[in-house]
């Protein structure tokens, strides 16, 4: 693994594919202008909208955001992971809530299907019903062996609040993971910082988690704050409450010193 620059990018998508992917060529273009080689969309980045407005799109959000993610890599020479999209399930009428990794020749590293599905009441008053229009994916998420980034640990907004995922990748020998998310603005002033950096700390690694800000449609607001975490719980970046990017330095070496001064990996008793 090598010292390189990672970006983790700030988006307000809305109900506009073109517009959002639009949005996100800049950012991801402003980001390989200031040296990053690895790229991170936040979940939902080509389409925020209403459930049903989503779904009668789908087969042309799924198509065109994995043909944009390789075109971005292959153009830009980076890697990238396209935070969420939905891609449909077959005989169900719904999609999986999807994430992909892909390389600077535009092949596909590694994907993941969100396993744990937003069905909350928020005490805003806005009800979330992930589930009517996302199937829940089966599978524990990758880690994706990189000699030269290191092992990248995939997963998605919702999943942050349950650690035995991420202990999970930490087992897989997780060295970065990525957190991209729609986080809501009512939970995230109070929960989104400090649960990214527990997963920072717990795990040792370094948390990188592009979001989605601002109001993308009706009344639906989300917090913004996209952060590189490093593995002592350090935020290093952070994109603030409008659209942009948080740019850090991603170093083997700082991955050494903290999981020497702090080897709580390696006494686990559970
Ligand atoms: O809302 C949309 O339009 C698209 N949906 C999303 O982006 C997803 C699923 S509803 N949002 C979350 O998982 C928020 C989690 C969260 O906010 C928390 O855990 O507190």
């Amino acid at each position: 693994m090598k010292s390189y620059l990672a970006a983790a990018i700030q988006l307000t998508s809305v109900p506009d594919l073109q517009k959002n992917l639009a949005q996100a060529e800049e950012l991801i273009e402003l980001a390989v202008r200031q040296g990053a080689e690895l790229v991170g969309l936040p979940e939902n980045f080509s389409y925020m909208g209403e459930e049903k407005a989503k779904l009668a799109q789908g087969d042309a959000i799924a198509l065109e955001s994995e043909k944009f993610l390789k075109k971005m890599a292959q153009r830009f020479q980076i890697t990238i992971l396209g935070g969420s999209f939905p891609v449909p399930v077959d005989n169900t009428g719904k999609v999986y809530n999807t994430t992909l990794l892909i390389d600077p020749n535009g092949q596909e590293l590694a994907r993941y299907y969100k396993v744990h599905l937003f069905d909350v009441n928020v005490p805003d008053g806005n009800t979330y019903r992930e589930s009517s229009t996302v199937v829940a994916g089966t599978q524990l998420p990758p880690v994706h062996f990189s000699e030269k980034l290191g092992n990248l640990g995939l997963s998605i907004c919702y999943d942050v609040r349950f650690p035995e995922l991420y202990r999970h990748l930490a087992d897989k020998g997780a060295d970065i993971i990525f957190i991209p998310a729609a986080f809501t603005a009512f939970t995230g002033k109070d929960h989104w910082q400090v649960l990214l950096q527990a997963r920072a700390i717990e795990n040792t690694a370094y948390v990188i988690a592009p979001a989605q800000t601002g109001n993308n449609y009706a009344r639906r607001l989300t917090h913004g704050h996209a952060v590189i975490i490093d593995p002592w719980g350090v935020i290093l970046a952070d994109a603030g409450e409008k659209p942009g990017i948080a740019i850090a330095e991603i170093k083997p070496t700082r991955l050494e010193q903290v999981r020497r001064q702090m080897p709580s990996l390696q006494h686990r008793v559970f």
